[in-house]
């Protein structure tokens, strides 16, 4: 049975074991001031509201427009203030301490198996040598190499990714135990390299030495990978075999393509994690659906390969782990509740190849079944990553990543929560991963609005967090977290901030007059500039 990495609940601080010390702290992080003051302009917002409601009838006209514009902008920012409020009211802070974990284990062997996932799509805008970099900086995280498998989903299919790590394959044996054996921090070696000089004293020679010969076979091979994508070819003496199912394909039309870079075949102890390069079957007509197509191919490749308990997945140019779910067969298990699984249901909900099934029959039941050949598996392996393997089935749907929205992070984690599974947002200190961020404005600008179409896509659709609370698991302050609703937000901001314009071309006002009427506020002004010049008149004649 799998170690119980879970944290349990006794106060504020959660324990898991007294004894060990816990392996996660949930800590409540103190927001009484942040929240009186949210509260106190919650009052204020809600006490302007009321005055513009109330004396809404006195204005007339072309002021009884702006008044009422302005009430409702106002009523959206007090909607989303409340939004904004119920992310922030009960803070919490999760600490890890990896180093306990194995006091509570009694060999490293207890720890379960870990299926990390790389998704890249595109050679040319995201450039293989940063994909070599997650994938090298993956290799060489703190965990039994023989409890690893990276699989790295090629959307292009391009022979460039494929070559990049085939090269990248020679130098993983020797960056490993160098990271190893030095505790390198960041494990990505271009930052690595950009980071550390070899001008530090507090090095010593041995060190330096290894370093010098690291930096320079990076160099070598960053070079490499690089002439290849600047020239789109692979270097002549590469072009073997391996690389003729790449030499057939067009763009978006081909079979699938799985090759197996690194291989640890006895899951030896002393030997690398699994590197397994995943390019899905293509077809012009067949929809492919974006990265929740690739994930939930990966997903049956891993399971029949594999089938670790637990799934990680990095972008190709985040160093920095996501969300780490069970894997979503897991859950599965627990929704029937039952080990009698009825055949003829798993066909239809996974679709037909038996030995797809019997991975997650071997879940149902708690057993390993791992029979088949090494040879076998990337057979398999090939037939589940066809674009037609999913016809007919539940994947897309209720199996695996949904696919109604382009933000498949946002629906899954609705669909998983709907369900009833909690997550933990984990930033430990120092930070596990480092990740690449768009550059550029128009490459920003389409990634938020990718992302806030993604997130209207949700809230309209079947999967409508409005009904997840109704009808499902979801609890309404995590409803209100996914109607936080920041892409509609520039509808009222810029409505409001037209109003004084309009205001002052048409000599309305669409704010309340101080003191009611003009003369006593001049009245007051005159008073105010009288007073002051009095008091500056007293100054001068002090001095
Ligand atoms: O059809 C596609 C499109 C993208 N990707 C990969 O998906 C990842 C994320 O895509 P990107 O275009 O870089 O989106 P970002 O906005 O940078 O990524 C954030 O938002 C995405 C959802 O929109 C999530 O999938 C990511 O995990 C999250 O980091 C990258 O590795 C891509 O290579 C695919 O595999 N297939
Ligand atoms: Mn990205």
């Amino acid at each position: 049975m799998a170690p119980n990495f879970s944290y349990q609940s006794s106060g504020n601080i959660h324990r898991a074991e007294e004894e060990d010390g816990a392996v996660q702290e949930r800590i409540k992080v103190n927001t009484t001031y942040l929240n009186a003051f949210s509260l106190f302009l919650f009052v204020l917002l809600l006490s302007f509201i009321f005055y513009r409601f109330s004396t809404l009838s006195v204005h007339k006209g072309l002021n009884h427009v702006i008044w009422t514009l302005a009430l409702a902008c106002e009523t959206c920012f007090a909607c989303l203030w409340i939004l904004s409020m119920n992310i922030r009211w009960r803070m919490v802070e999760y600490r890890t301490y990896p180093n306990r974990l194995l006091k509570r284990l009694k060999s490293e062997s207890e720890l379960p198996a870990v299926d990390m996932f790389v998704t890249t799509a595109d050679a040319l805008k995201e450039p293989p040598i940063l994909t070599v970099n997650t994938v090298l900086s993956l290799l060489a995280v703190d965990y039994p190499l023989n409890k690893l498998a990276c699989y790295v989903s090629d959307e292009g299919a391009s022979p460039l990714t494929f070559y990049a790590l085939t090269e990248a394959a020679e130098y993983v044996r020797l960056w490993v135990p160098f990271c190893k054996k030095h505790g390198v921090g960041v494990r990505a070696p271009f930052i690595y390299f950009s980071e550390t000089s070899h001008n530090c004293d507090s090095f010593t020679s041995e060190f330096l030495t290894e370093w010098k010969k690291m930096k320079s076979e990076y160099d070598e091979l960053s070079r490499r990978i690089n002439e290849a994508v600047t020239s789109k070819s692979v270097p002549y003496p590469n072009m073997n075999e391996e690389f003729a199912a790449f030499s057939r394909i067009e763009g978006g039309d081909h079979p699938s393509i799985i090759k197996v870079i690194v291989e640890n075949r006895e899951r030896s102890s002393g030997g690398l994690a699994h590197v397994i390069y995943v390019s899905r079957e293509k077809r012009p007509k067949h929809p492919h659906h974006y990265k929740a197509g690739a994930m939930n191919v990966l997903t049956r490749v891993s399971a029949v390969m594999t089938n670790a308990p637990i799934i990680m997945n990095v972008d190709c140019d985040i160093f920095k782990p996501l969300t780490t779910y069970e894997e979503l067969n897991n859950s599965q298990k627990y929704k029937h509740g039952s080990n009698e699984a009825n055949m003829e249901e798993l066909i239809n909900r996974f679709g037909y190849c038996e030995e797809l099934l019997r991975s997650i029959l071997g879940i149902h039941l708690d057993k390993a079944g791992d029979t088949l050949s090494f040879e076998r598996k990337v057979e398999v392996a090939h037939i589940v990553a066809g674009c037609k393997y999913e016809n007919n089935t539940y994947w897309g749907h209720q199996v695996g990543w949904v696919y109604v929205s382009c933000t498949e992070d946002l629906i899954l984690s609705l669909k998983l929560f709907a369900a009833g599974w909690r997550s933990v947002y984990c930033t430990p200190k120092p930070p596990a991963f480092l990740g690449c961020a768009p550059c550029s404005g128009p490459e920003t600008l389409l990634q938020q609005r990718r992302w806030a179409a993604g997130l209207l896509e949700v809230v309209v659709g079947r999967h409508s967090p409005l009904l997840s609370a109704i009808t499902k698991m979801l609890k309404i302050r995590q409803c209100l977290a996914f109607l936080n609703l920041w892409a509609l937000r520039p509808i009222p901001e810029i409505c409001y901030s037209i109003l004084p314009a309009i205001s002052l071309l048409t000599n309305a006002h669409f704010l309340p007059k101080w003191l009611g009427n003009r003369r006593s506020q001049s009245n007051v002004t005159m008073k105010f500039l009288e007073d002051i010049t009095y008091y500056a008149k007293r100054f001068r004649d002090n001095i």
